[in-house]
């Protein structure tokens, strides 16, 4: 049955190298044509969705009115920190994928097509719980951090940090070479990225690890944009898992690769370990790069506990 709806549109217009704002434009031409009343907030720096989020979530609503984000990873990341800190954390949130990675729209199968996604919305299914993980910083006023996808430890960090810090790439972005920069980046972690140990502690027993390449913390198969690191993972088993990848040689790292590539059986390889529960503290003995949902972390060692969320997904 349609009913009436609100949309309240949180805007990233620059996710997706301008994917957002086309996304936008078609999703407001539709509304128009439908008669759905709708408004936009769009963020004007980094950050700024939370803040916006959290005043949504401050107010109450009735339940025809509906937060849609449009961006990528890092602007549904933002927005789930936001409505999670706010006086109703179970806001729910509807989402048009626009960024470059979609990293949890593909773990959630969701459309990033405007007009099958508002004409869904107005079938008005109840929302969805998705798992989400959070980690408490105790720099950070000690205020749990909600991630949609990852936590990264290492490799994956270090290409985040060089691709997001990069200069070259906004202006190469600008005439779409951006993917250029990414790609060396990525020879240029291979091969510069160090080897480090890190301890885990889950279910009341203690994995102990030398020679990690990289260790992520994942609510769902993917990370760097369609990569199925682990393809068990998924938004609804209420459980974390941090997978940890020990360096190979280079020979090893091309069988590695190809496995992750063809039919995930990466996963059955001697360096290569996850462990699976609802808390999971990490220890690492040397500063690292992290990243948290594709978006810069701090670079530090880690003593850190992961834990299980949830989060209100409307489909
Ligand atoms: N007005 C703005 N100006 C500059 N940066 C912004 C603005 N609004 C949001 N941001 C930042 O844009 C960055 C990218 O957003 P987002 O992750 O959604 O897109 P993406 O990187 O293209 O997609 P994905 O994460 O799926 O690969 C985020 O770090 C976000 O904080």
């Amino acid at each position: 049955m349609n009913t009436k709806i609100i949309l309240h549109i949180l805007l990233n217009p620059v996710a997706g190298n301008g994917k957002s704002k086309k996304a936008y434009a078609k999703l407001i031409q539709f509304l128009k044509q439908k008669k759905i009343e709708y408004s936009t907030h769009s963020s004007s720096y980094s950050g700024n969705l939370t803040d916006i989020a959290q005043k949504y979530g401050n107010s109450l609503h009735s339940k025809n009115e509906i937060l849609l984000v449009i961006g990528g990873d890092g602007s549904l990341n933002e927005v789930v920190n936001g409505i999670k800190r706010s006086q109703h954390p179970d806001t729910a949130i509807a989402y048009l994928p626009a960024g470059s990675g979609n990293d949890f729209a593909r773990a959630a199968g969701l459309t990033n097509n405007p007009y099958k996604l508002v004409n869904q919305l107005l079938q008005n299914y109840p929302a969805q719980q998705v798992d989400c993980g959070f980690f408490v910083d105790n720099d950070i006023k000690n205020e749990p951090i909600y991630f949609i996808n990852n936590f990264g430890i290492g490799l994956d960090a270090y290409i985040v940090n060089r691709s997001n810090s990069h200069s070259l790439k906004k202006k190469l972005n600008k005439i779409n070479f951006g993917n250029l920069v990414y790609v060396s980046n990525i020879f240029n972690a291979l091969i510069k990225q160090n080897t480090f140990s890190v301890t885990v502690r889950a279910n009341e027993k203690e994995y102990k690890y030398d020679n990690v390449y990289f260790t992520t913390t994942t609510n769902h198969p993917y990370f760097g944009g369609g990569v199925a690191i682990l393809p068990k993972a998924n938004i609804y088993s209420h459980v974390l898992d941090t997978v940890v990848v020990q360096k190979p040689n280079f020979i090893k790292f091309i069988k590695l690769f190809t496995k992750l590539i063809k039919d995930g059986s990466h996963v059955n390889d001697p360096l290569f370990h996850y462990i699976e529960a609802q808390e999971i503290h990490i220890k690492t003995n040397i500063p690292e790069y992290s990243q948290i949902d594709g978006e810069s972390g701090p670079y530090s060692k880690y003593d850190i506990t992961f834990k299980i969320d949830y989060f209100n997904l409307r489909k």
